[in-house]
């Protein structure tokens, strides 16, 4: 495998499709990528009793442990295996039981405070986020709430208007400024299939690894491009 890891990060709000693209750029590379939900780095809240937990503000940047996050994410870039939690969003708190995850070609931070964490951008090769329409998202949060979370239709309408929602205002959609690319409507198939072979390429080996960013003459204007440059080592 290739040390460092090609560390892709996806953000944007809860229900826009960020999981349903990062399954989708993956699935024709088998083993060579490992996903890391950012939803794993939850802090344990083991000590709080479990209608305490059900009241957390799991939207707000604080709810995340990320210096664990940071460590894990640097082990990975230097080709260290490394022991992820493991999240139970029934009972608001992480798994007993973590995973091992080894070093892969390609990394995949997926959540919605993914560009949130300025040395996590840092590590990140390529940044994206997932955009879509609040009322679109907030009707496949309550089917997936109600349906794969075990969460009341109530309850779900509540935690909507008084975290979820501000928060998303507050704290995640300004991490768009951070993405190198904004995909509209989630999964949609020409982001998908281009994220797909850069993916696959990352993977073969055979990838662009350096995104130069360059002040460019142009009929006498300056304008900002971005060139992608084929590295020779
Ligand atoms: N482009 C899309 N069109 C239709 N449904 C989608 C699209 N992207 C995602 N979904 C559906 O929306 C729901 C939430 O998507 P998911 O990827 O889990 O969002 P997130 O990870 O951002 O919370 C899932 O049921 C998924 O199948
Ligand atoms: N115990 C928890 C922890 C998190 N949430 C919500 O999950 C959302 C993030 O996950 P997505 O797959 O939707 O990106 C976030 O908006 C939290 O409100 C929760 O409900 N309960």
């Amino acid at each position: 495998m290739t040390i460092p890891s090609f560390v892709i990060g996806i953000a944007g709000g809860t229900g826009a499709g960020k999981t349903t693209v990062a399954r989708l750029i993956t699935e024709n590379v088998g083993e060579s990528v490992t996903r890391i939900p950012l939803d794993n780095y939850y802090k344990d809240l083991s000590h709080l009793a479990l209608d305490e937990r059900a009241d957390v503000n799991y939207d707000h940047p604080s709810a995340f442990e990320w210096d664990l996050l940071r460590e894990q994410l640097g082990e990975l870039l230097e080709g260290q295996a490394i022991e992820m939690p493991k999240y139970d969003f029934e009972i608001h708190n992480r798994k007993e039981e973590s995973v091992t995850v080894p070093p892969t070609d390609v990394i995949i931070l997926e959540g919605i405070l993914a560009l949130y964490d300025e040395e996590i951008n840092d590590m990140l090769d390529l940044r994206l986020y997932v955009e879509t329409d609040a009322d679109v998202r907030i009707l496949r949060r309550i089917e997936r709430d109600v349906i794969d979370r075990g969460r009341e239709l109530e309850g779900v309408m509540d935690q909507y208007l008084s975290t979820v929602k501000p928060m998303h205002e507050q704290f995640i959609e300004p991490t768009k400024k951070h993405a190198d690319l904004i995909i509209p409507e989630g999964a949609n198939s020409v982001a998908v299939s281009l994220l797909e072979e850069k993916v696959a390429a990352e993977v073969a080996g055979d990838a662009v690894r350096d995104w130069e960013r360059s002040e460019t003459e142009f009929d006498g204007e300056v304008a900002g491009t971005v060139s992608v440059e084929e590295r020779d080592d």
